[in-house]
């Protein structure tokens, strides 16, 4: 683990945005998430579910119809109409090999602005036709095919290679773990509040959306300065993986349980901070991000 910091509460609770009273659903930030496919609906919904209990002002859901339905029947409060969102959360449950074509059309469509852009599953090549501020979310064989690496390689060194990855496309990596490091290639910390029952199908669908939930909710911080995507994407992974470690109660978890506990999670760590942290009473216009 070398000399990384390590990820705590109170340098999570810094990156929580709290609404404030003259905030409304738009100035708090809206995520445009487009994820599943034919394949992986279940994924869409895993990362749309945490992504609201993450906290945020809307998330409009651009997926496939299925997905769409799916996400619907479960939060009906989700739109899917087109619109002006602060932050993407783009290919959990997408096949990197084989995007659909209504899929490449909307990712073509969202790389039109130049919000920040949370890249996972099947979408972490988009990295490079962005112009925005992007962070990626790979797992080390993810990671393996996008740099074109040894997967063995990676899994040696996942902090090495997350760092050589930031360089070399000059983005934020978050590569998942026991042990998750995040860095921008300059900054590094590693996060490791997570029990070993989250090694579970679909925890890193509900990961980015937590992700994404926290990008929408700082996007003008994150367009001012890009180095908060290693805070914001630390605190993501802290969050999730405190909200596990709730869930799992020393056994099993299901993600949707894991999706249920990250309120209370993020409650306890707005209740700890001292201070007013940026993030206090203010959305995502504030630029609110690290005290
Ligand atoms: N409920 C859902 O919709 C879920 C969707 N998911 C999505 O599924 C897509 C693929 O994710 P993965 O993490 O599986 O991609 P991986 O790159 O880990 O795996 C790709 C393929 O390689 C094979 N493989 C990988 N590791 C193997 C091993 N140790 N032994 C045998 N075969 C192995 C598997 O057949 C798998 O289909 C992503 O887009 C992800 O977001 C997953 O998150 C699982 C849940
Ligand atoms: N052994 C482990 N201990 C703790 N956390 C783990 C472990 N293995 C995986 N995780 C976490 O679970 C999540 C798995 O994400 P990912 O590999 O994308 O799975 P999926 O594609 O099925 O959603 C990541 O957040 C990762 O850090």
């Amino acid at each position: 683990m070398g000399t990384d910091a390590i990820w705590g509460a109170s340098d999570a609770a810094r990156f929580i945005a709290v609404p404030g009273r003259d905030d409304d659903k738009y100035s708090r930030g809206v995520l445009g998430v487009i994820t599943g496919s034919v394949h992986y609906p279940g994924a869409s919904v895993l990362g749309v579910e945490a992504a609201l209990r993450t906290g945020l002002g809307m998330v409009r859901y651009l997926g496939p119809e299925r997905a769409q339905e799916l996400v619907l029947q479960r939060r009906p409060e989700v739109v899917t109409a087109e619109g002006r969102v602060q932050a993407w959360l783009i290919g959990s449950g997408m096949d990197f090999a084989h995007r659909e074509d209504a899929a490449e059309a909307r990712i073509a469509e969202a790389l039109q602005t130049t919000v920040p852009l949370v890249l996972d599953g099947g979408a972490l090549d988009v990295a490079e036709r962005s112009s925005g501020p992007v962070v990626i979310t790979p797992h080390f064989r993810e990671l393996g095919r996008l740099l074109d690496e040894p997967v063995e390689s990676i899994a040696d060194d996942p902090r090495k290679w997350a760092i050589e990855a930031a360089q070399r496309l000059g983005i934020t990596v978050l590569i998942k773990g026991h042990t998750t490091y995040v860095t921008d290639g300059v900054a590094t910390v590693a996060v490791a509040s997570a029990p070993v029952w989250l090694a579970t199908a679909g925890a890193g669908d509900a990961l980015g959306g937590i992700l994404g939930a926290l990008v929408a909710t700082h996007s003008d911080g994150v367009m001012a300065d890009p180095s908060l995507l290693v805070g914001l994407a630390a605190t993501a992974s802290f969050i999730h993986g405190r909200a596990a470690e709730r869930a799992s109660g020393g056994g099993p978890l299901t993600i949707l349980d894991l999706c249920e506990s990250v309120p209370a999670v993020v409650a306890e760590l707005v209740s700890n901070r001292n201070g007013s942290g940026p993030g206090n009473g203010s959305g995502s216009g504030s630029g609110s991000g690290p005290a």
